[in-house]
């Protein structure tokens, strides 16, 4: 594969600038998601987007712009596409002879071959993306490489991926190939200079002279320069001696040396202190690393700006051309000093020193480092010794692991003290409940505890209001804070359990999330089940949207409302539904990039498109293929809210809102792959699971001595209701209590109309209804040999003794403390590993396929079917 890439000029720089900008967007669907390369390009190339992590710079007049990272890139990570319009050769030539001659557009096209055939992308007039500004690594070996990656059932696309580990600030470049008619740059000699000398100037595409003056202020020079940290080499190239060092270029990675010798005009030097004179603005554009302070101190002293670089004993390497004079370049290379000690390397102001500068001796120097000023940047202190300045840096390092006490907010009087009860004691003396505690010194700490918890509360009530809430909890802890629900004190997640026992609360009991909880209080109005809802949303920020939003709030409120039943489902579907709200809302002020704009304009028509970003962000799986159940729920809960909000904006007055109408125009593509899945792959015979591990459950099940009786009995239920979405698992005591309310046995004999085997199932059978989803009721048919353990798992005694919660009344309760009923599946697959059944594909769902399947294979009369698919709980449309 070799690249063309012809060279182009430098005019559409403004244009360029104001490309970089938009794309140095930090949107979230320009997050690689993605671990596997080849699937990460995929996904990219799919989108159509640059991911985040680049900029567009200008490097110089020479070389034009380049892609540089903005983190750091591991090696084999996919970086960018190529992207452009895909046309042939005769074309590109065409092309590039027009771009060549109206000479207005830079020409980026690129030449590869596949499949024995020259193909071509031209990225001319790709808008906002970056990938055609990436350079030819020469002289340098690349850091990246471009790649022709073919995917499913599309043309080949050029990818362009990391070659190695990649740091950050680094420019991107990759081989151009060893075409080299067109790589007329890599014909020029002397790179290390940075181009200032060209040999053979008619191929200047640019037309630059010898004596060329680059525009220090160029985003690249200072860009790079605050992007950088690292002090990772100065060279020190001897160029005309006429004495000692006098003259003296130091060019270093970060800044380019053509920039540098254009701008630091003298650079001084006889012995160890090199004395250079900066430019003002110069100075400013220093690396962190250096003492800049000192510089401007200096210039606002109205001194010179001649400054010295000495550096102390780290930097020996600079001794070694005090003494001798060079026969050629000296590279001076500071690169194998820790980061720490290349701080010392200091920037002195002082117009003396420099003045002496062109002649001082060893012991000037020796003495100038002595009299060295080491400077901390981060507290602004000063040291005079270079030890006591390394412990200070050390302590710095040492400063975030070091519990700082916080400020306490008093109650009374609403500002916060480091020294709270000192505070109290000394300025609320004569409160009600200060009183006791200044009288019974005894009592003074566990009082002032209660004071301190309840300040803390008031805290983080406040901080729940805040867009990144910070809490506070009684003791120092990084995160990860809980809520006691009984005495509302804010601990440590990791040590709530020590609390649990000091609060004699439950030995299950449950911290409460740290923001809803504390909203849920503020809200009276709100019955105790809905604020159990709220608690149970998670913290995140989707959940605080969940919280905050005015329309979800509304949302929630109406769909939780309107449900009769108040069960564990109901409560999980609200929840789910307003997180799925939540995050479309998250990600449709991310597209809109308007992080005020309310959940509510969503759904407003003018703004489809967003939406439509947002629900393709959500429903994308990592191979490009969609959640089409998911999407589906989607469609209805947007079709529900957008009802709710309708008639809420009709009962307030407000005349009808512009709320959109969901047709299939958004999901047409979920809808297709459900009725796909249920029409074609659910039925397909591999799906379907196989009659031997079947009949092995069953027999395992019955024969087993329901030692697990809870998963056996589950699975049990599960393959004889042949029922979709366990719902045997959901069953509650009451069910089974009651079941006899539905059929009287006693009368079934009597019931002339009944065929034998409907009366044998009436009689053996106990049949019992739950609700299943939505409002439906379902049947569920309990056979003879599971009546026993129907009773044994029912019974309180022994549901007591199985530590299992007195409010849980689900039949087949799950064990971990929770209210809430077990899974079917996880029943069966248990069931399965003891039965010694490998990668079981037997669940209800698959399970219901499989008789229902069998069952129409059958020459049944329509009422029989009828009756089947009514009792067995199979649905007909
Ligand atoms: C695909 S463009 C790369 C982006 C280009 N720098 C710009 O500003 O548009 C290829 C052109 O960049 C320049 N270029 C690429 N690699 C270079 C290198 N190693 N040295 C100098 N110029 C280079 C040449 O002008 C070449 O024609």
């Amino acid at each position: 594969m070799a690249a063309m890439l012809t060279h182009g000029k430098r005019m559409l720089r403004a244009s360029l600038k104001k490309q970089q900008e938009e794309n140095n967007d930090c949107s979230p669907e320009k997050r690689s998601k993605h671990k596997d390369p080849g699937k990460d390009a995929e996904w990219w190339c799919h989108v159509g987007l640059d991911k985040d992590g680049f900029s567009l710079k200008y490097i110089s007049d020479y070389k034009g712009y380049g892609v540089f990272t903005d983190e750091v890139w591991k090696k084999g990570d996919f970086l960018l596409e190529y992207f452009g319009e895909r046309i042939n050769i005769q074309e590109a030539e065409e092309r590039e002879r027009k771009y060549d001659k109206d000479g207005t557009k830079m020409c980026y096209i690129f030449v590869y071959r596949f499949n024995g055939k020259q193909e071509c992308i031209d990225a001319t007039c790709t808008q906002g993306r970056l990938c055609q500004y990436a350079n030819d690594a020469y002289p340098e070996p690349p850091n990246c490489v471009m790649k022709l990656k073919k995917f499913k059932n599309q043309k080949p696309r050029l990818c362009l991926f990391a070659h190695r580990d990649i740091n950050k600030g680094e420019e991107l470049v990759y081989d151009y190939g060893d075409d080299t008619r067109n790589l007329w740059w890599r014909k020029k000699k002397n790179r290390g200079n940075e181009m200032l000398t060209f040999i053979d100037s008619d191929d200047d595409p640019f037309d630059l002279d010898k004596t060329y003056i680059p525009d220090v202020s160029s985003d690249y020079v200072s860009d790079s320069i605050t992007s950088s940290n690292r002090l990772t080499c100065i060279d020190i190239l001897s160029t005309d001696c006429l004495d000692m060092y006098d003259e003296l270029s130091i060019s270093s990675h970060w800044i380019p040396k053509s920039e540098i010798i254009s701008d630091i005009a003298n650079i001084h030097t006889r012995n160890k202190p090199v004395a250079i004179t900066l430019p003002c603005d110069f100075t400013s554009t220093l690396p962190e690393n250096m003492d800049i302070t000192a510089s401007l101190d200096t210039k606002q002293a109205g001194m010179s700006d001649t400054f010295t670089i000495s550096a102390t004993k780290e930097v020996d390497p600079l001794c070694d051309i005090s003494d001798t004079k060079p026969s050629g370049p000296t590279h001076i290379t500071t690169s194998a000093l820790p980061c720490e000690e290349a701080t010392i390397l200091k920037v002195i102001a002082n117009k003396a020193a420099s003045a002496d500068t062109a002649s001082a001796t060893q012991s000037d120097i020796s003495n100038m480092t002595s009299k060295a000023d080491f400077h901390c940047v981060q507290c602004e202190r000063r040291f005079k010794t270079k030890g006591g300045f390394s412990n200070h840096v050390k302590s710095h390092n040492k400063v975030s692991t070091v519990y700082c006490k916080p400020k306490r907010l008093c109650k009374f009087c609403g500002q916060v003290y480091s020294k709270l009860k000192r505070h109290i004691i000394q300025v609320h003396k004569d409160c009600k409940e200060v009183k006791p505690i200044i009288e019974n010194p005894g009592q003074q700490s566990a009082a002032m505890s209660t004071i301190r918890k309840e300040s803390i509360f008031e805290q983080n009530k406040l901080q729940c209001t805040k867009e990144n809430p910070s809490f506070q909890s009684q003791k120092y802890c990084e995160g990860n804070i809980a809520c006691c629900p009984n005495c509302n004190g804010f601990y440590a997640k990791k040590f709530f359990f020590r609390h649990r026992d000091k609060c004699h609360l439950d030995k299950c009991a449950f911290s409460k999330p740290i923001p809803l909880a504390l909203l849920a209080t503020e809200d009276d109005t709100v019955d105790a089940s809905f604020k159990d809802l709220l608690n149970s949303l998670r913290t995140d920020e989707v959940g605080s949207v969940c919280q905050r939003d005015c329309t979800i709030k509304l949302i929630r409120a109406r769909l939780w409302g309107e449900k009769n039943e108040k069960t564990m489902e109901v409560r999980k579907s609200v929840c789910s539904d307003i997180r799925t709200l939540g995050r479309l809302h998250v990600e449709f002020k991310s597209f809109e990039k308007n992080e005020c704009i309310e959940s509510v304009q969503m759904f407003n028509r003018e703004k489809f498109s967003s939406l439509k970003i947002a629900i393709y962000k959500i429903t994308d799986k990592e191979d490009s293929s969609i959640k089409y159940g998911f999407k589906e729920n989607i469609y209805y809960l947007l079709m529900t809210s957008a009802e709710i909000l309708k008639g809420e904006a009709l009962q307030s007055k407000q005349g009808e809102v512009k709320a959109m109408e969901f047709d299939y125009l958004l999901f047409g593509d979920a809808r297709y792959m459900i009725t796909q899945s249920r029409q074609e792959r659910l039925r397909l015979p591999n799906r379907l699971p196989e009659d031997e591990p079947v009949e092995k459950l069953r027999k395992y099940t019955l024969e087993h001595e329901f030692v697990e009786l809870r998963n056996a009995v589950s699975s049990r239920l599960t393959l004889f209701n042949a029922r979709r979405g366990g719902e045997p698992s959901r069953l509650k005591i009451d069910h089974w209590c009651k079941r006899n309310q539905w059929i009287a046995k006693s009368q079934v004999k009597n019931l002339d109309f009944l065929s034998p085997v409907e009366r044998k199932v009436f009689c053996d059978i106990e049949v019992t209804f739950q609700q299943g989803k939505g409002t439906r009721l379902v049947s569920c048919l309990i056979p003879a040999d599971c009546k026993k353990a129907m009773d044994i798992l029912c019974d309180r005694n022994i549901r007591m003794d199985a530590s299992i919660q007195s409010t849980n009344d689900f039949i087949f309760p799950n064990m971990e403390s929770s209210p809430n009923h077990v899974i079917g599946w996880d029943c069966i697959d248990y069931m399965c590993k003891k039965a010694g059944i490998e990668n079981s594909n037997i669940n209800a769902t698959n399970n219901r396929a499989r008789l229902s399947t069998m069952y129409a294979a059958l020459d049944v009369q329509p009422e029989d079917r009828t009756f089947f698919t009514s009792t067995w709980g199979i649905q007909r449309k």
